[in-house]
């Protein structure tokens, strides 16, 4: 598909938009996006925890918990004496503290996608009266779904509706600040795509638009040879495949949403995940380096690649997977370990080990990442 503009997609994650970061945050990406001249389409999530506050304020009715989503906003507005702006935050706190008391499937969605909604009418105002900005915002991106309440399903019209609605957009304002993680159905209703819900939206868009770059800002440098909550000296991997970065997807590495790389992968969309402070990162390529690239543990409820119904999955995701001489190694640590069950996806990017015990799958994960590190120059 043919470049129609030089447009950067970039996604901000909730993990970066603490309180009290935000500003510097922003200033780091636009900073850094000057560079690449041209416009630029910024994704952006809720602020952190916000969305696990709506979530648990509609499952348990408990509209404090809406004040408290709505709170790190608000004191976003008034640190920089944006009272117009915290008003309608304040308006909207109200109605969804109502909202909460309807029992209907389609309610919950619409309030748990409000952190994003909010952290668009924020951030385009911290842009455009603080950093002095040409942005706009665009509350409707044209994601289309259907109604399949919390993990609604992309549809084909929306590449039309995104494309027509984001090129009329950038060619009035330079940036334009979008929601992820929200679609809306075909009956109007505000629908989530899913937690992590923001990435995809963000490959998405880049897809539909061809974009040449789409950059994936967040508090790690890079997608990691382990989960740096487990795995202490876990290394930033310098390079995966469309198809190595889906299947670590699906194992929850860096908590990508499972769509994320999906729309990617027949595209030549350059994909970038790193910090806004880091001059590397993970990039995102089609040839495959030969080595091992992490190792990952989840919990098989969780990820499609396995259907088993309970057990934790420790993963080595690689695309040498699919060579014997990988395997046999990884086999030899992982039969030491008892295993359920071995799983090898189908397209050789990833071996799996099933066990049943957490406290055994994360002594698993830690052996297994030792042996991948050892290939890692
Ligand atoms: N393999 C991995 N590489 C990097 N981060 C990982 C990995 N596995 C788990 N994580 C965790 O994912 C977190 C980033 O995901 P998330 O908090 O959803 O970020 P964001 O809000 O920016 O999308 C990291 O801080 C890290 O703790
Ligand atoms: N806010 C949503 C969507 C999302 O992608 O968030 P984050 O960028 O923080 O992973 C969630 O928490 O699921």
């Amino acid at each position: 598909m043919p470049r129609t503009l030089n447009v950067t997609v970039a996604k901000v994650g909730g993990s970066l938009l603490k309180p009290g970061d935000v500003e510097k945050v922003l200033s780091k990406v636009i900073e850094r996006h000057m560079v690449d001249d041209g416009k630029l389409i910024l994704v952006v999530s809720a602020m952190k925890g916000v969305t696990d506050l709506l979530i648990k304020a509609y499952d348990e009715g408990k509209p404090h918990l809406i004040k408290d989503a709505i709170q790190p906003y608000l004191n976003e507005a008034y640190r920089f004496g944006l009272s117009k702006l915290g008003s309608l935050i304040e308006g909207v706190g109200e109605r969804l503290e109502t909202l909460i008391n309807v029992r209907e499937p389609w309610v919950r969605d619409n309030v748990v996608v409000h952190g994003e909604l909010l952290s668009v009418m924020l951030i385009e105002s911290i842009l455009y009266n603080e950093l002095g900005v040409d942005a706009g915002a665009v509350y409707d991106p044209g994601i289309t779904t259907n109604e399949d309440w919390g993990k609604a399903s992309v549809l084909g019209v929306s590449s039309h509706y995104v494309k027509h609605r984001l090129t009329w957009a950038l060619s009035r304002r330079s940036i334009v600040v979008v929601p992820g993680f929200l679609g809306i159905s075909l009956n109007g209703r505000l629908t989530s795509l899913g937690r992590g819900g923001s990435d995809y939206t963000a490959s998405l868009i880049a897809a539909y638009i061809n974009a040449p770059r789409l950059i994936f800002y967040t508090d790690v440098e890079g997608i990691m040879t382990g989960d740096p909550r487990i795995i202490g000296d876990a290394k930033v991997i310098p390079s995966l495949t469309h198809e190595e970065a889906y299947v670590a997807s699906l194992t929850g590495a860096k908590k990508f949403h499972p769509g994320t790389f999906k729309p990617l992968i027949d595209s030549n969309v350059n994909v970038m995940v790193t910090n806004p402070w880091s001059s590397s990162g993970t990039s995102i390529i089609s040839r495959c380096v030969n080595t091992p690239k992490l190792v990952s543990v989840s919990d098989v409820g969780s990820i499609g690649l396995i259907n088993l119904k309970s057990g934790y999955a420790v993963t080595v995701v690689g695309c040498v997977m699919g060579l014997d001489e990988y395997r046999r190694e990884v086999y030899l640590i992982m039969s030491s370990y008892d295993p359920v069950d071995v799983v090898n996806d189908t397209e050789g990017n990833a071996v799996s080990s099933i066990v049943k015990d957490q406290d055994e799958a994360v002594k698993l994960a830690k052996d297994l990442h030792k042996w991948v590190v050892s290939w890692i120059r």
